[in-house]
């Protein structure tokens, strides 16, 4: 789009968190000061002076990592007013859903995601919805045709009454959209029609979730189809033909085929393959992408990042622009920590100031030529001759679809693609760029499209795009862009948190480490940082189990990891209060979430994220790979923010730690330390630590006496309690010893192989075998 505009369509402004900056810079301070004191005595202390010195030291890395990400924070403000006078040269843009499993994702989700972005404040005719199922599921498809009925009602009414919340489920929650019956009782009609209308659509689509569909007419290519096994299937499930400015968009249903023996690199190898099927029907130089679990919030999002996309300058720098990730039904004052809002405000705002927000998976508007692999001085593939020796070097590029080749030129020029009559006559070539095979040999998954290799592929994808030298921009407008579902319960939130954490890790690993990327590449030193911020969330883990083991030990041994005098430690424990507070009142959060987020940051940090970290090692080991286990999206408005419990290993170390400061505090109570070596004895600031950690694991104490899904199982209470016997005598031999690593490694794999088994991909037996191995080794016992 030439831009004759002279204004900007996006301003930029920098943020100064002074009294942050201030708070930080003493926390650092005491930090330094602490390392020095650490290393001027070191020698006159015991062992764990000199493991508190090497924690100490990675916290202090960490703090001036952290502190480097949030310096210079920075916002967007977007200029709708400017960009509407160029109306009639917008862009035409794709959407793309993403669903892998009818059952942890109810099709009814998706259809609310679909339903927000068909309706749109943008020209019907210049959108294109693209779904993609990972599981293969007639229901899914048949709640989308459904849904698309209900649309062709839903959007207009939308558009005409100006909704805000344009999912019918939650627009239908909020009994305050009807505040003006009064005043026009012809919208009241109307809404009621609609409540009913939505109504039908949802018992029609949990009918047929109870009762199996009858795989005939349409249904009938589903019949042969097994979720793991079948091949290519594509429905265009409405276009529109005339393309009308007022109408509803495509809308395209795309499953893409599936081999048993073929690796299908979950989200990322169903991005790349939305890419390219949307490339062959309406090839949009932008794309909007959404998991099926968010709604749009804000209508107009689509004009307000364009604005950053289109502006003069966006338009040569800015490869992506992300908007938060909000929750709709966070539980009051967040008890498992997972609404992340101070963090997208915090961190956010601060990769905003430097080369721009992390690409998160979802609420993420892309530029097509960059997932192409285009670098932003790349001017070369418009100035290439035309002639065989392209052709073929498309074909290594993009694969052996003529007509894919065409329209990835297309996107790379800059040009726009010729409209097609009818979808359907592409449905053959598309499906050929759907299948398995297709990205044999070719650069997706390397240099193109979404990135293979880890289960965070968005991180790893828009690493890729900033080390080729692309900016991004955070784009937060008031009402919010995009909402969604956050894990119900602090299960599902440990299985995300430690899948995240194990494919950040697998990141930093890897050849796209973020230092490779700034030696070699065009990735700015602080964004290498503020990457390094997050890719190593596996890795603290160490640091930090290894630091709450120290009280505990310390109060035991009757031994010291504190200094006498302990105003370093009492001042730095103040600074990093004081700042954390005020970050979370200043986001409007209660002093509560505060807590909560304090403490959840603890346990999650030495449960899901040390099993991230044990699952790279043993990826790194060979032995199992990590799995893309898809996070639950079901409805548990009945929880009531307590604790849940169940027999898996991530509960083992934080119910262990627990029980080690328990007996640590009953130790010091009643005076059983027994002295060793000629150190002095702890002090109150050990306890002090040790009470602290108690009061972190306060909903695991709760754990020990609750009942049912509340209660910590029994099993975990004996591992946790032979894991600590065993650590406490060094006596015990050495076989019960590797017996109880044994058991440990096996619990894992099990784990492992049962999220495998969910996604059908191992046979059961190996799954048997294993279990038989366990309960062998604990009636010998
Ligand atoms: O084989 C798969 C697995 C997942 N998905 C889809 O990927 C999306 C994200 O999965 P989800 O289980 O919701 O993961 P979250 O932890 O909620 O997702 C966050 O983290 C992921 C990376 O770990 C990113 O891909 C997501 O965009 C980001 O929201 C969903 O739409 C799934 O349907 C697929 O399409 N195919
Ligand atoms: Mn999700």
């Amino acid at each position: 789009m030439a831009n004759q505009n002279p204004l900007p369509l996006y301003d930029k402004f920098l943020l100064k968190y002074t009294f942050s900056r201030v708070m930080d810079s003493f926390t650092l301070l005491f930090l330094l000061l602490l390392l020095g004191y650490r290393i001027l005595y070191i020698n006159n202390y015991p062992f764990p002076w000199l493991v508190a010195f090497l924690c100490e030291s990675w916290f202090t890395f960490i703090w001036v990592v952290t502190m480097s990400t949030k310096w210079t924070p920075a916002y967007t403000i977007t200029h709708l007013d400017r960009l509407l006078l160029r109306e009639h040269e917008l862009p035409a843009l794709d959407l793309f859903v993403t669903t892998a499993d009818p059952g942890l994702e109810p099709p009814i989700i998706t259809v609310n995601t679909v339903l927000s972005l068909l309706a749109l404040d943008y020209p019907a005719n210049k959108l294109a919805c693209y779904v993609s199922d990972d599981g293969c599921s007639p229901l899914t498809f048949y709640a989308l045709v459904e849904a698309s009925k209900f649309a062709k009602l839903w959007v207009p009414f939308c558009k005409k009454y100006n909704v805000q919340v344009r999912a019918p489920f939650r627009y239908f929650c909020d009994e305050n959209a009807v505040s003006n019956i009064e005043e026009s009782p012809e919208f009241y009609q109307e809404w009621l029609r609609m409540k009913e209308e939505y109504g039908y659509l949802k018992s029609k689509i949990e009918n047929a979730s109870q009762n199996p569909l009858p795989l005939v007419g349409e249904f009938a290519i589903f019949s042969s189809t097994n979720h793991k096994n079948h091949s290519t299937i594509i429905k265009v499930i409405w276009e529109n033909k005339e393309n009308l400015l007022d109408a509803l968009p495509h809308i395209i249903y795309i499953s893409r085929e599936k081999k048993l023996d073929h690796p299908h690199q979950y989200k990322a190898g169903a991005m790349n393959v939305l890419t390219r099927v949307s490339g062959m029907m309406t090839n949009a130089p932008f794309i909007l992408n959404l998991d099926c679990d968010m709604h749009v919030n804000n209508p107009k999002i689509a004009l307000h990042a364009l604005c950053i996309l289109l502006d003069s300058k966006g338009e040569k720098e800015v490869a992506f622009v992300q908007c938060p990730q909000q929750f709709y039904d966070g539980l009051k004052d967040d008890p498992f920590g997972n609404q992340l809002v101070a963090l997208f405000v915090y961190l956010g705002g601060g990769f905003g100031g430097l080369q721009g927000m992390l690409y998160a998976g979802t609420n993420c508007f892309h530029r097509r030529k960059v997932i192409y692999g285009l670098s932003p001085d790349h001017d070369d593939i418009q100035n290439r001759k035309k002639g065989d020796d392209v052709v073929n070097e498309m074909e290594v590029v993009f694969g052996t679809s003529k007509r894919f080749i065409e329209s990835a030129t297309h996107a790379l020029e800059g040009k726009t693609f010729t409209r097609i009559d009818n979808l359907c006559n592409t449905l053959e070539t598309a499906k050929k760029v759907a299948s398995c095979t297709y990205e044999y040999g070719t650069a997706w998954g390397k240099q193109v499209g979404w990135i293979y290799g880890s289960t965070s592929e968005d991180v790893l994808t828009g690493l890729d795009i900033h080390t080729r030298g692309w900016r991004s921009e955070m784009c937060s407008p008031d009402p919010l862009a995009f909402m969604g579902c956050s894990p119900q319960d602090n299960i599902v939130s440990m299985i995300q948190q430690k899948r995240w954490a194990s494919g950040l890790f697998d990141i930093l690993l890897s050849k796209h480490n973020p230092f490779l990327g700034f030696l070699y590449g065009k990735l700015q030193f602080r964004e290498a940082l503020g990457y390094f911020w997050i890719l190593s969330w596996a890795l603290r883990s160490v640091p930090e189990i290894c630091y709450a083991a120290l009280p505990a030990y310390c109060i035991l041994t009757n031994s010291n990891f504190l200094p006498e005098k302990l105003w370093i430690h009492a001042a730095l424990f103040v600074t990093y209060n004081i700042s954390t507070i005020s970050e979370s009142l200043k986001t409007g959060l209660s002093i509560r979430t505060w807590w909560n987020n304090q403490k959840m940051m603890r346990i999650t940090t030495m449960s899901a994220w040390f099993f991230g970290f044990l699952a790279i090692l043993l990826k790194l080991l060979r032995i199992s790979e990590p799995v893309f286990e898809i996070t639950q999206k079901i409805d548990q408005s009945s929880n009531n923010g307590r604790f849940s419990f169940n027999e898996s290993p991530i509960f083992l170390p934080s119910t262990t730690i627990l029980f080690v400061q328990l007996t640590a505090l009953a130790t010091s109570l009643f005076g059983w330390a027994t002295r060793v070596g000629s150190g002095l004895g702890y002090g109150p600031g050990e306890v002090f630590c040790s009470a602290y950690l108690v009061a972190c694991y306060l909903p695991f104490f709760k754990g020990l006496f609750g009942t049912g899904k509340h209660g910590i199982p029994l099993s975990i209470i004996f591992k946790s309690v032979m894991l600590i016997v065993e650590s406490t005598n060094p006596e015990l031999n050495r076989e019960t010893e590797k017996n109880f690593v044994e058991l440990f490694l096996e619990d894992l794999k099990v784990r492992e192989a049962k999220a495998l088994k969910k996604q059908r991909h191992v046979n059961v037996v190996v799954l048997e075998s294993k279990k038989i191995v366990i309960q062998e080794w604990e009636r010998r016992d």
